[in-house]
């Protein structure tokens, strides 16, 4: 099978071609390639698939082989690899995902994507949508004891569920240690993606992540839209912030009129290769 390894701000995926290619187990596939010793190395895997609705369809799976219904930096790589390789050359793209369609609008030079815009809808609130289990009818600035320590928590879902808080110093976290207990609290029926967050300024942040099924990883742009929004709800933040990620930075805006979150960053090429399957 041919695959295609690429990355945003490094959150790294290998994507597969199904316009040529059929995947028959994508989870377990996903679980056989992301191994970073046994085998390629990634956060997951990304089938690109064709689609009646839109100009693509974008699949994701995180290294443990569960299913993701959104990924902020997968869809900006997705866009690259069908305009770039000339399976669609539109500007703008519509990409269809497990959470509904997206638009992404590319930055092109010299006939390639360097960016992309996307415009990831709006955000959902309601805890029940989220979903977490809360006792209020709000996820905002909520008190949540997590392994015995208490903290506030925001949660949010942009298609997939995200739970947000702040604190003093991102670099001094043991992320690998406090990770899980956020991801298997028992108020996350299907588990939960954590941003920690520390605040530079009203328009800038600095953001370290814990993915559902994929542990500490450079970067998640649904991730960096659902802090904006937290920020914001939490009046912490304007509605245009940049954000700092291990992987580098990414800028999230909020649009007051639209009500939708738009997510700008680069995407790259890695390298091509091909595995037996
Ligand atoms: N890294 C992604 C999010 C991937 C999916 C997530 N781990 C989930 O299970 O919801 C991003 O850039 O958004």
């Amino acid at each position: 099978m041919k695959f295609t390894k690429m990355q945003g701000i490094g959150n790294d995926y290998i994507y597969v071609n199904c316009f040529e290619e059929q995947v028959t187990d994508p989870g377990k596939l996903s679980i056989r390639l992301s191994d970073r010793h046994f085998g390629i190395g990634s956060d997951g895997v990304i089938l690109i698939k064709p689609s009646k609705t839109a100009d693509c369809e974008m699949d994701m799976y995180n290294a443990d082989g569960s299913r993701g219904k959104m990924c902020g930096n997968g869809i900006r790589c997705v866009g690259k690899y069908v305009y770039d390789r000339g399976i669609c050359r539109k500007n703008p793209l519509r990409v269809d995902t497990q959470s509904g369609i997206k638009t992404l609008y590319l930055q092109v030079e010299n006939g390639a994507v360097q960016s992309v815009r996307v415009d990831m809808g709006a955000p959902v609130l309601e805890p029940e949508n989220i979903p977490v289990q809360l006792p209020g009818s709000h996820a905002v600035n909520v008190p949540y004891s997590v392994a015995g320590k208490e903290q506030h928590i925001t949660c949010v879902s942009m298609g997939n569920p995200h739970c947000v808080l702040f604190v003093p110093d991102t670099d001094s976290l043991d992320l690998e240690k406090i990770g899980p207990n956020f991801e298997n609290a028992p108020i996350f029926p299907e588990r939960v993606n954590t941003e920690f967050i520390q605040l530079i300024s009203r328009t800038e942040i600095k953001m370290r992540v814990w993915e559902r099924g994929s542990g500490e990883t450079l970067a998640c742009g649904t991730g960096a839209c659902a802090s904006v929004v937290a920020c914001v709800l939490n009046d912490k933040t304007e509605r245009r912030v940049r954000l700092h990620l291990l992987g580098g930075d990414l800028v999230v805006t909020w649009d007051e009129k639209t009500g939708h979150v738009f997510l700008e960053g680069p995407a790259a090429f890695v390298f091509d290769g091909t595995v037996e399957v």
